[in-house]
């Protein structure tokens, strides 16, 4: 957490309260229980990382933030204010899902929606847009397609515009969901230095789900590990740890360091997961 300046709502104190916040939260379906009892707050400018096993409830504490899933207990705040659909100050991309090959949208189209598609009042045009749009095309390396139809691109391809049409919006938090997925190494690398980008120097609060904490290892600042209903939250070198992960999944589990890579060994057999295996 680097940045000074702050764009989120100020405690009475005039420091930066918390970009998100949990309380006592808790969420099951039927009898399963994917948390509770937890309490959490992530500052501006936090790159905050997602992790665990297929099923843990990644996906749905995204959807807990994005005002997509109320909670069966406890309460969540954006920005110090209760959370509702569609707020302006959050930024999303996705979990990978094709356009429909008939989509009537080019690349830029497609980025130039989250320049000035949901504001109200003056829109940038003209030039300042398409100035802006070429910027975001180029952070993430989509420029040879920019005018290409975005039904026809591969997924990676779709996947790069979908973190340039979030960015695009310059959110207070972020919200990932699986973004590097089908990605080549080098786009992984692009986009995800353009997020913590997006986290370190605008300030923003990233929440970034993923299966493999590798890509982002040099960037995430603390990450909450869900298995199995239960959870740990700490900084990497904390929580990715033999003693901590065998107490989450209840089974002797090792975790091996290799050149500043993370490497998981012996996870439970049932576990579809994530991490580099042995
Ligand atoms: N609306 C719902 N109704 C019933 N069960 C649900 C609902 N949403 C999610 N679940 C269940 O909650 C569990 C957690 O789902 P979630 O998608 O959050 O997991 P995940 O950690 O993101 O998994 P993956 O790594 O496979 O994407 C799963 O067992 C899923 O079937």
């Amino acid at each position: 957490m680097t940045s000074t300046t702050s764009r989120h709502v100020p405690t009475p104190d005039g420091t930066a309260g918390p970009a998100i916040s949990l309380r006592g939260a808790a969420l099951s379906f039927g009898r399963r229980t994917l948390w509770q009892g937890l309490d959490l707050d992530i500052m501006p400018g936090e790159f905050f990382a997602v992790l665990g096993p297929n099923g843990s409830g990644k996906t749905s504490f995204l959807k807990v933030l994005l005002g997509l899933q109320p909670l069966d207990a406890g309460t969540a705040t954006i920005d110090g204010r209760p959370i509702t659909r569609g707020s302006r100050s959050l930024g999303y991309i996705p979990q990978q899902k094709s356009f429909p090959a008939e989509t009537p949208l080019r690349a830029r189209d497609l980025v130039g929606l989250g320049v000035d598609g949901h504001r109200w009042g003056l829109r940038l045009r003209g030039r300042a847009h398409r100035e802006r749009v070429d910027g975001l095309l180029r952070d993430v390396g989509a420029e040879s397609y920019a005018d290409a139809p975005v039904g026809l691109l591969s997924g990676g391809e779709q996947q790069r515009l979908r973190a340039a049409q979030a960015l695009a919006t310059d959110p207070t938090v972020l919200l990932c969901d699986e973004p590097l997925l089908s990605l080549d190494l080098n786009h992984q690398q692009a986009v995800s230095s353009l997020i913590n980008r997006q986290c370190h120097d605008r300030n923003s609060a990233v929440v970034f789900v993923t299966h493999e904490i590798n890509p982002v290892i040099d960037y995430v600042d603390r990450v909450l590990y869900l298995a199995d209903g239960r959870f740990r939250v700490g900084a990497p070198a904390d929580v990715m740890t033999s003693e901590v992960l065998s107490d989450l999944y209840d089974s002797p589990v090792e975790v091996l360091h290799s050149n500043g890579r993370i490497v998981v060994v012996g996870l439970p057999d049932a576990t579809t997961h994530h991490h580099e295996s042995a």
